[in-house]
């Protein structure tokens, strides 16, 4: 049986976010964001280990207490320039130890309100699936493309579109294959497709939104906190 290993790219330096610290660990309901992330993934019982990569040169990791997360937690100093180089970084650290066929779940550390639900439906859609997959939403929202005057030059068709979030989940050997070879792809799934592979869309919800803008914060800790009053 292939087991599942989830990768956790957080070596970003949060410049959208513009906070005076990378934004994994900023506070978010009592504890660093990542905290949160990771926390979804170590209680799974579909993950075998949890696999954090982060900036060689970080200086908060070590300053908080990550006990109470359990023994699947491992860590890597090895991201790199891009989240691409990064997960990259991580699918070298499994090399070792991960099976060709073994499954690996990359989610960003900026994404902390991953549910269980979400989780389980990613892990069980895809178990017997030949390419992996990715959660991810249908676009909700009339599309616009702007013009050179930040006015509206066209209203694109929004049929068939999806916004990719992650777990994404592929096969170790492949990913690692795909990520060697692609020279910009921004997430996992793009890798793949240029391998000629079609990753199948997870339907998700909004609720796992990544925290990229200071007004993400906010929202992710009413989902948070919505979560805990139920
Ligand atoms: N060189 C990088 C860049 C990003 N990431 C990770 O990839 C995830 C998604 O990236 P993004 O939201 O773009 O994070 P940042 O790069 O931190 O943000 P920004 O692009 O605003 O600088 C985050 O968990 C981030 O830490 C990474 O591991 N290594
Ligand atoms: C992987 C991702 O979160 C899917 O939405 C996204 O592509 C990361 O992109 P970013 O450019 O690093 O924010």
């Amino acid at each position: 049986m292939p087991r599942h290993f989830a990768i956790v790219p957080a070596a970003g330096s949060g410049s959208r976010f513009g906070a005076g610290l990378p934004k994994q660990y900023l506070s978010l309901a009592g504890r660093p964001l990542i905290h949160h992330t990771l926390l979804a993934l170590c209680r799974s019982p579909h993950i075998a280990r949890v696999l954090v990569v982060l900036a060689p040169d970080d200086r908060h990791w070590a300053g908080h207490d990550w006990r109470d997360l359990g023994p699947k937690l491992e860590t890597v100093y090895a991201g790199g320039a891009t989240r691409a180089e990064s997960v990259l970084a991580g699918l070298r650290a499994l090399e070792t130890s991960a099976a060709d066929d073994d499954w690996v779940l990359v989610h960003d550390a900026a994404r902390p309100c991953l549910s269980q639900a979400m989780l389980d439906a990613l892990v069980d859609e895809l178990a017997g699936d030949p390419v992996g997959g990715l959660l991810a939403v249908p676009v909700a929202d009339t599309l616009k493309r702007q013009d050179d005057d930040g006015r509206v030059a066209a209203t694109e068709p929004r049929d068939g579109l999806w916004q990719a979030q992650t777990p994404q989940m592929f096969r170790h050997a492949p990913l690692l294959a795909a990520l060697e070879a692609a020279a910009a792809v921004t997430d996992e799934a793009g890798a793949i497709e240029t391998l000629g592979l079609r990753p199948k869309l997870v339907r998700g919800d909004a609720s796992n939104l990544k925290v990229t803008f200071p007004a993400d914060l906010a929202l992710a800790e009413l989902i948070l906190f919505a979560r805990r009053e139920r």
